[in-house]
């Protein structure tokens, strides 16, 4: 069981970052972590040295995540070498054992967790929450083909009401949505972050400056809502 002082703002990891401005978009607006995905079949794939080159742009306190499929626990370690600040983010089929391996003893990293979007598909997240708990946070995504960044949610409503772990909603997240994401999901967790990819995106792997602004906008302004001491009737309405 985790304990944590409540939340006073929501962190906000912008994912799939393939060039330099847009790394320095997401720092200017205010993100929290970057995410480079080193799956070889992404559309934002980069290679582990390209990312290390990326990461390299951060100013302290915004953290690079690398984001694997399935990757052997080799590759892995050969990344976090060219990286030794980097959370990881297992994306695929990977089994708690294989996680804790590959990432090493100290290393933190996030789960996905891929919840179907068909609500007749049930999907145990308490049991997964149990048995991912070695893991820093688990990321709440859509079951998708291609195992993450297709832009479609899941029903949150299908969440259960409460989950004793840190967890990062994503799937399908935009401006226009991501507060009432926040509003609905974060009271469930210890704590709630969100993550986003296509919602800020241009084409796939080219962000827009101006939807990550927006999109943290909105971010903050959820934030804000559930300072108040009314938020939860303001949330039922
Ligand atoms: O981005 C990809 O191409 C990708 C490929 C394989 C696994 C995960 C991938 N991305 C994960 C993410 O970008 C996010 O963590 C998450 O899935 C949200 O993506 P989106 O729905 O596009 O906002």
């Amino acid at each position: 069981m985790i304990s944590s002082p409540p939340e006073p703002r929501t962190r906000i990891k912008i994912c799939g970052l393939t060039r330099e401005q847009d790394v320095d978009a997401a720092v200017a607006a205010g993100a929290d972590a970057i995410g480079l995905v080193l799956y070889p079949k992404s559309p934002r794939y980069v290679t582990a040295a390209r990312a290390a080159e990326l990461a390299r742009r951060l100013p302290p306190f915004v953290t690079p995540v690398l984001l694997f499929v399935n990757a052997p626990a080799a590759e892995v370690r050969a990344a976090c070498a060219l990286l030794p600040h980097a959370m990881l983010q297992f994306h695929g089929d990977e089994t708690p054992a294989e996680c804790a391996e590959a990432a090493g003893p100290g290393r933190p990293w996030l789960r996905a967790a891929r919840i179907p979007v068909d609500q007749a598909r049930p999907f145990d997240l308490v049991k997964f929450a149990s048995d991912y708990s070695q893991a820093h946070a688990l990321l709440l995504d859509a079951h998708v083909e291609g195992y993450g960044g297709a832009g479609l949610s899941f029903p949150w409503s299908l969440l259960p009401p409460s989950v004793s772990c840190h967890a990062v909603l994503s799937g399908g997240l935009t401006p226009a949505n991501v507060a009432d994401g926040i509003l609905q999901v974060r009271p469930r967790f210890t704590t709630l972050a969100v993550d986003v990819s296509s919602g800020v995106e241009s084409a796939k792997g080219i962000k827009d400056a101006g939807l990550i602004h927006q999109f943290i906008a909105a971010v903050r302004a959820a934030d804000v809502l559930l300072a108040r001491p009314d938020h939860a009737l303001l949330s039922a309405t």
